[in-house]
C-alpha cells in the first residue's frame, strides 16, 4: 500500500552490494512512478530516471531547461514507488560546482540511489547529437569532487558521465574518453558513464581504463549500436540503461491508438494491446487498501 517499504539508505546499500558482484544490472527508464512499479514487477534490478524523458514529459527539448526542483521532485515521486534503486540524470549538475554539491544533497533527500553528472557545457544537449562541447578537465573534476564531498550517505552512487568521446572522431575521441574517465575516477567518481560509445570494443577500452563500474546507454536512434544485455555483460559493463525506450514505446502506441480513433472511431481492436484494468489494479496494489477500509476493494474485475 502507498509507497515502497525499503528506505533510501537500504536501497543504496543493497545497490552497492549488487554492483560489487560485477554482474550486469539492468535499469530501464521509468517515465512515471507507475512505470517504475512495472519495471520492478518484471524483475529488473533498477530504475533509471532520464533527463530527456523528464523534459519531453513537460513538452520541452533536452537542453537543460528543467530545474533542480523539478528534477528532484519527479525523482522523488518515481523513487518512492519502488523498492528498486533509482538512479537519476542530473545533467551538468545545475550550475557551478557549488550547485553540484547542493544537487547531490537534494537528490539524496529525494530518495535516489545515485546520479550522474556530465562534463558538457551549458546549454547541454542529448549525448547522441553532433556538435557537443565539453568543459575542460579541471572543471569536470571540480564538479565531481564537489558532489562527492557534499554527499552524506557514502553509498549514494556518484557517476561521472563524459561526453568527450564525440568531440573528436575515431580513435582520438576514444583515447580522450579513456583519459578523462581515469581522471574522473581519481577525483572520486564511483562509476563512469562513457557517453556515445559506438561499438562493444569501445566499451571494452573504457572497461580497461578504469576499475570502477561502467554504464552503457542503449538509447535508440543515437550513436551506439543496440547491444543485448548478454553482449554488454561479456565486455564487463555493469549497468545498462534504456533511458527513453519505454516513453518511445508508449508514445508510439498512443499515436497508433489515436489514428485508430480517427479512422475506426473506437478502440475495440486495441484492447489486446492495453494494460488490462485488472493488471493496473494489481500494480496499484488496490486490494491491500481494503485492509485499511473494507469499503475500498469490494468488487471483482473480470478479465
Ligand atoms: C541518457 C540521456 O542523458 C537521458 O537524458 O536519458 C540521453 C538519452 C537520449 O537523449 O537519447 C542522452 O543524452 O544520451
Ligand atoms: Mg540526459
Amino acid at each position: 500500500m502507498l509507497y515502497a517499504q525499503t528506505t533510501a539508505e537500504a536501497k543504496r546499500r543493497l545497490f552497492r552490494e549488487r554492483l560489487a558482484t560485477g554482474e550486469l544490472l539492468r535499469f530501464p527508464g521509468a517515465f512515471n512512478p507507475l512505470s517504475a512499479r512495472l519495471i520492478e514487477q518484471k524483475g529488473f534490478e533498477g530504475v533509471y530516471i532520464s533527463g530527456a524523458v523528464l523534459s519531453a514529459d513537460l513538452g520541452l527539448p533536452d537542453i537543460g531547461l528543467t530545474t533542480l526542483t523539478e528534477v528532484a521532485g519527479r525523482g522523488k515521486q518515481i523513487a518512492r514507488m519502488t523498492d528498486l534503486p533509482a538512479i537519476i540524470d542530473a545533467d551538468t549538475g545545475f550550475g557551478e560546482p557549488m550547485n553540484v554539491a547542493r544537487t547531490i544533497q537534494e537528490l539524496e533527500d529525494a530518495g535516489l540511489a545515485g546520479a550522474h553528472i556530465e562534463d558538457q557545457v551549458n546549454p547541454k544537449r542529448c549525448g547522441h547529437l553532433d556538435g557537443k562541447s565539453v568543459v575542460d578537465e579541471a572543471t569536470a573534476l571540480k564538479r565531481i569532487r564537489a558532489g562527492v564531498d557534499a554527499r552524506r550517505d557514502s553509498n549514494f552512487l556518484i557517476m561521472a558521465r563524459t561526453d568527450i568521446r564525440a568531440t573528436e572522431p575515431g580513435d582520438s575521441g576514444l583515447a580522450l574518453a579513456a583519459d578523462r574517465a581515469k581522471a574522473l575516477v581519481d577525483a572520486g567518481a564511483d562509476a563512469i558513464f562513457p557517453e556515445a560509445m559506438r561499438t562493444l570494443e569501445e566499451f571494452e577500452a573504457i572497461r580497461k581504463a578504469v576499475d570502477v563500474p561502467i554504464l552503457a546507454n542503449m538509447t535508440e536512434f543515437g550513436k551506439s549500436e543496440l547491444f543485448s544485455s548478454e553482449q554488454l555483460a561479456s565486455v564487463g559493463v555493469n549497468i545498462v540503461i534504456w533511458p527513453v525506450s519505454m516513453l518511445r514505446i508508449s508514445m508510439g502506441a498512443t499515436g497508433r491508438a489515436l489514428d485508430e480513433l480517427n479512422n475506426v472511431g473506437h478502440l475495440t481492436g486495441k484492447l489486446g494491446e492495453m494494460q488490462h484494468r485488472a493488471d493496473l489494479y494489481e500494480l496499484l496494489d488496490y486490494e491491500s487498501y481494503n485492509s485499511f477500509d473494507t469499503n475500498v476493494f469490494n468488487f471483482e474485475v473480470e478479465r
